[in-house]
């Protein structure tokens, strides 16, 4: 379990965590959301133990942390954005060398090479390899460390859909005992697997709860059927959470709030109206 508390976070100028208060428990799936320059990368490298805050405090299993996080670094897996990589090493290796270094079991790693779809691509450089696929690679890092926390920062990102169902699949099976926290910006792989759901906006967090809590944050949701010049004028005056291209041309576009027109129809919200108002602040 892991407890930040009050936690800032700065980069000079830049504010990049404001006073966060968030509990993690020891297992499950934890979705962390938010747009571009939110702060979930810097959540990550805090939660990994490898970077300091600024402000406010972290315990582990209720024991706070001082400036040493030799623990929080045992505990943890991160898996960066960016796995910066000597190109010319093959992939199994590479995989073996990072969890030598980090003293981690690899007894895992040939299974995993299969679960993640490289049987065959495992023994070629990562120079070689395409960016899903090394992606991929480090997802069987990732998984295999075995740590009791893992933290992916947009692990889906470059998958196609096959894989990024298989890393669903894997992720559920793995979260009944151990905690994953990962980021990532594709509202479905949360819907479909996430436990809970983090939102951050501008370095605060403004969702900490379930899916259906999130849902249940959604204002009301109109549709209407729109050509390319009243788009722009919807997008305009309200916030539009979807547009749809028609076999005829036209737009179907979802706006959230009030109703603006009467041939405008309420429709259930999704998840994604949710996202979209709850990070809507700036716009
Ligand atoms: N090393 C750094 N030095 C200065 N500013 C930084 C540094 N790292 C991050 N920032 C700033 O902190 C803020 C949060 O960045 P962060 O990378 O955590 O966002 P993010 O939510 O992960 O974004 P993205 O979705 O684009 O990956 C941004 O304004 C960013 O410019």
């Amino acid at each position: 379990m892991i407890s930040l508390t009050g936690v800032t976070k700065r980069y000079r100028a830049t504010e990049a965590l404001t006073r966060l208060d968030v509990t993690l428990g020891d297992a499950g799936i934890v979705a962390v959301m938010g747009r571009n320059g939110a702060g979930k990368s810097t959540l990550m490298s805090i939660l990994a133990g490898l970077a300091a805050e600024t402000e406010g405090s972290i315990s582990l299993l209720g024991e706070p942390l001082r400036r040493d996080r030799r623990a929080l670094r045992a505990a943890t897996t991160l898996l960066p954005q960016e796995l910066r990589l000597d190109p010319a090493v093959p992939a199994r290796e590479m995989i073996r060398y990072l969890l030598r270094l980090r003293r981690r079991p690899d007894d895992a790693v040939a299974d995993l090479i299969e679960v993640f779809g490289l049987t065959g691509l495992a023994d070629r450089p990562l120079g070689t390899l395409s960016g899903g696929t090394r992606q991929r690679a480090g997802l069987v890092y990732a998984f295999a460390a075995a740590t009791p926390v893992l933290l992916l920062d947009e692990p889906t990102q470059g998958l196609d859909p096959w894989e990024r169902l298989r890393f669903t699949e894997h992720v559920a099976r793995v979260a009944a005992t151990r905690l994953i926290v990962y980021s990532t910006h594709i509202v479905s792989d949360v819907e479909a697997i996430a436990g809970r759901v983090l939102i951050l906006e501008g370095g605060q967090l403004v969702h900490n709860g379930t899916t259906d809590d999130l849902l249940a944050r959604a204002p009301s949701v109109w549709q209407i059927d729109a050509d390319a010049a009243d788009l722009a004028e919807l997008g305009t005056h309200g916030q539009v959470s979807g547009v749809t291209r028609l076999t005829d041309g036209t737009f179907r576009v979802r706006r959230l709030g009030d109703r603006f027109s009467d041939t405008a129809k309420p429709v259930p919200p999704t998840l994604l109206d949710a996202y979209i108002a709850v990070t809507g602040g700036a716009q």
